[in-house]
């Protein structure tokens, strides 16, 4: 039984992981952000939001909440807090989240998780906020925040914010981790990192010519876990790291022959499946819970 129930006035909300499947560095800003170029790909699997209105104007979280983050600190909480702040809304809210993505993977969890709780608590507490607005806040909470507002398969420039939503094609993805945590402040500041690739068009994305993650490289000599996961992940296909890592992954067409990779794979490689989103489970969420519908609990 969830933690969660619907009959305690939870209602539940999806939060997909992304991959990024096509990263460089284009350059930098005054205050020394680096500009990218990416792909979002968003994925039909990922943690579950749980929310519950209160009228005391409270914001708590309640059961664990990802694990060694402290309340204060919690992306679900923060996002919780700016909402609040900007529609001056009475309200409070329960928070619960059930977490399936490993935290500093480069899968998005957090940023996910925040923009889960903007969209979730704007329909929960009447407030009426378009996505662009709900998007300029999760901004403030980090880079990756509007693409799941969005819930838009995207090209991304800028930080990550200037987002022209495309079509993907179908496919299955084998993700693995190789169970360190990459932190994104340092690798940003890596002497080798190429941060001034020449600018791609989405057309050289979708005709194959980019695909890399200017990550990688920088990531594989530093961590051997990573380099070891990639020669791995070799035998099966083509690996490449999302965001800035740890995580990694291999596409495939079909579900069929992504289940036979995984099979194939040696015994001790953390590795799961999961199907490309064309558009997020959370928009049809909230399009279920606007014509009336509850959403699961
Ligand atoms: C690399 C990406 C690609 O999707 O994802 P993840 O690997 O984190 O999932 C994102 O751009 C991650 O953006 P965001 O989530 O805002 O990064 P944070 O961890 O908050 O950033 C930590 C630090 O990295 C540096 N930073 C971050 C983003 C950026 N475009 N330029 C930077 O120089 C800044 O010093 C920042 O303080
Ligand atoms: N609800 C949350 N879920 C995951 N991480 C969170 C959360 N709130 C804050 N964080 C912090 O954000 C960091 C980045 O987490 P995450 O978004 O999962 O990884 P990444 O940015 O690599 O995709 C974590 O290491 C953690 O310190």
């Amino acid at each position: 039984m969830s933690r969660f129930p619907a009959a305690q006035g939870w209602s539940a909300w999806p939060a997909p992981a992304k991959l990024n499947l096509f990263l460089q560095i284009v350059g930098r800003r005054a205050d020394g952000y680096h500009q990218l170029q990416t792909v979002f790909r968003l994925l039909d699997w990922g943690d579950s939001v749980f929310l519950r209105p209160r009228m005391d104007g409270v914001i708590a979280r309640v059961g664990e909440g990802a694990a060694g983050v402290a309340e204060a600190d919690d992306l679900l909480v923060r996002a919780a807090k700016i909402l609040k702040n900007e529609s001056k809304c009475v309200q409070g809210v329960d928070i619960g989240i059930e977490k399936r993505i490993p935290m500093g993977g480069g899968f998005g969890g957090g940023s996910s998780d925040a923009a889960t709780v903007l969209v979730a608590l704007n329909r929960l507490w009447g407030l009426g906020f378009d996505f662009e607005r709900l998007a300029e806040l999760g901004l403030r909470l980090g880079a990756d925040v509007p693409v799941f507002v969005h819930g838009r398969n995207a090209w991304a420039e800028g930080v990550g914010e200037r987002l022209t939503a495309i079509d993907l094609p179908s496919a299955w993805y084998l993700l693995a981790s190789p169970g360190v945590h990459a932190a994104t402040a340092g690798l940003f500041q890596a002497p080798d990192l190429t941060r001034n690739a020449a600018p791609a068009k989405i057309a050289d994305f979708l005709s194959g010519t980019a695909l890399g993650n200017a990550f990688e490289p920088v990531l594989r000599r530093r961590e051997p876990a990573v380099e070891a996961l990639f020669e791995a992940l070799a035998r099966i296909g083509t690996p490449r790291l999302t965001g800035s890592g740890s995580g990694c992954f291999v596409e495939f067409a079909t579900r069929e022959s992504a289940e036979a990779a995984l099979a194939a794979l040696p015994v001790g490689v953390n590795a799961w499946l999961a199907r490309g989103a064309d558009r997020s489970p959370l928009l049809d969420a909230v399009e279920s819970f606007t014509t009336g519908a509850s959403p699961s609990g």
